[in-house]
Formats: C-alpha cells, sequence, structure tokens
C-alpha cells in the first residue's frame, strides 16, 4: 500500500534518515522503532508531506505523495496524529472531531458558513458520524466538554477519533501510548487492532516495547537514521543488532 524508497532527510549536518526503505502492506500494523533521535518522526513528517525529502520517493497505491500538501493527502486517505497532543482547547471535544470530518463533507467550512440547502443534513449526519467515533474511542460522555479540560489519556483518543473522521485507509500513529498508564496503554493496544479490523492500515511509532510487540505485524527498525532491521516481533526480539542498538548504548534508547 505504501512504499517509502530510500527515502533520505539531513538538517545542517544531521542525517535524520538514510536512504530507509520498507513496504507497509494493506491491513497490517506496521511499527517503526529505535532509540532517540533515529528519524521516527522525521518519517512521519516526510510520509506526511510537513518536510520533502532530499532524495527518495513516497509511493501511496502506485502514485508519488512526497512534497504533496497535507490536505491532498488526507483527500487520499491518510491521517495522522502527532507525538504532542495537537487538539484545539477551547473547542468541544464533539467539535474537535468534526474539524477531521470536515474533508469528508461536500459543503466544507465554505458551505457551513454559505447554508447552503443541504448543509443542515449534511451537518446532521457528520454529527452522527463524529459521535460514533467518540463512542468507538469510549468518549461519548464527553462529547460536550472543552477539550482543553480532558485528562492527557482522553485527549490523545479525541486526537485519534479526529482522525479517525476524516475515513482514513491509512493512519499513522506517533507514539500513542507516551503519557498513558499501563491500564489506558491496555485499551490503547484493544482500540488500535479494533480499529485494523475496520480495514484501516496502521503505521505506528513506539517506545512502548509491550505494545508495540503484542500487536505489530512488522517492525522496522531505524537506528541514526539508517534502518537497522525488519521483520515480524518476533524476528525483531532476537536480532542481535536491534539488542545492541536499544542495551549497547544505555541512556539513549528508553526501553
Ligand atoms: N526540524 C529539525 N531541525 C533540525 N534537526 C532536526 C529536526 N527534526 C529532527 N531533527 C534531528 O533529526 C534527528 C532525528 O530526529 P527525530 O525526531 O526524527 O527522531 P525520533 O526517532 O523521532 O526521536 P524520538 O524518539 O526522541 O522522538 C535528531 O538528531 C533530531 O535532532
Amino acid at each position: 500500500m505504501l512504499n517509502i524508497e530510500n527515502v533520505s532527510k539531513a538538517f545542517g549536518g544531521v542525517q535524520a534518515l538514510y536512504r530507509v526503505h520498507f513496504q507497509v502492506r494493506e491491513g497490517h500494523i506496521q511499527a517503526v522503532i529505535g532509540p532517540n533521535g533515529a528519524g521516527k518522526t522525521t518519517l512521519f513528517n516526510v510520509i506526511t508531506g510537513v518536510y520533502a525529502p532530499d532524495e527518495g520517493r513516497i509511493v501511496l497505491d502506485g502514485t508519488e505523495i512526497h512534497g504533496r500538501p497535507m490536505h491532498e493527502l488526507v483527500a487520499r486517505g491518510i491521517a495522522r496524529t502527532f507525538q504532542n497532543v495537537e487538539l484545539f482547547p477551547s473547542m468541544t471535544v464533539l467539535e474537535n472531531v468534526l474539524v477531521g470530518r470536515h474533508v469528508r463533507t461536500r459543503c466544507g467550512l465554505v458551505g457551513a458558513m454559505a447554508r447552503w440547502p443541504w448543509v443542515g443534513r449534511e451537518e446532521r449526519q457528520s454529527r452522527e458520524a463524529a459521535m460514533d467515533l467518540l463512542r468507538f474511542v469510549g468518549l461519548e460522555e464527553a462529547a460536550h466538554k472543552m477539550s482543553g479540560d480532558l485528562p492527557f489519556g482522553w485527549q490523545r483518543l479525541v486526537e485519534i477519533a479526529r482522525a479517525l473522521a476524516s475515513e482514513p485507509r491509512l493512519l499513522l500513529l506517533d507514539e500513542p501510548a507516551a503519557g498513558l498508564n499501563a491500564v489506558e496503554t491496555e485499551a490503547l493496544a484493544d482500540l488500535i487492532q479494533q480499529i485494523r479490523s475496520r480495514g484501516i492500515t496502521v503505521v505506528l511509532v513506539e517506545h512502548d516495547m509491550n505494545l508495540t510487540m503484542d500487536i505489530s505485524d512488522r517492525i522496522v527498525v531505524l537506528d541514526r537514521g539508517r534502518k537497522l532491521a525488519e521483520g515480524t516481533p518476533r524476528e525483531i526480539q532476537s536480532d542481535e543488532a536491534v539488542m545492541e542498538a536499544y542495551l549497547g548504548r544505555k541512556g539513549q534508547g528508553k526501553r
């Protein structure tokens, strides 16, 4: 579904990614792991058009997508969440999810302001769809609360619901378990698997090894911008180079 083809990206003298190459298969949960500074977030940022790669290609369903603006990528079925949750704190939970939904409505924001005849019906449908998603992530009760007032773990769920509201085929989750407690992390693991059951392919950057090993179909390991290893969780767990990257340089890997 998604081909990352020899992608490189440097910031000044720092080679954040160097000829990174792998494929994400449709219907998989694909994890990207690696010690701090390995290039994981940079990879997400290149996939989602925040940065253009210095070299290489990102190909979604046979179409080159690198360097395209985010709104075009959303229209093609890509959605993401951020390492630091990025919601509109003074909007309600429901409104935040509706923001993600507007890309799929005929009227969009302009139509909503112009009050074209079909807008009322479409807005109603959007609200229903947004409420369905809040039910799906377990936050129906919080729909009318201000997002900024929610506990951090719930804000993460709102962000996931907002990403799902654009009806993606490919969902990129950047460290979704960061800042969550053990119970919340377990619930998140369930949720990610349910998202996959809905036919959505998931790419996951994550430091929590238990979560990653439990739910991923395949794992790519980055280290200092290069692909170090790739395989199933079992293969990665017994890979010596990976062990060395995590354990051999204490203080750089988080777990
Ligand atoms: N905008 C930027 N400007 C300069 N350097 C950057 C920028 N973004 C990332 N880097 C550098 O690129 C390297 C890779 O960073 P990146 O954030 O992609 O790693 P990461 O694997 O996501 O790390 P972490 O696990 O700590 O989030 C690091 O050395 C980082 O300092």
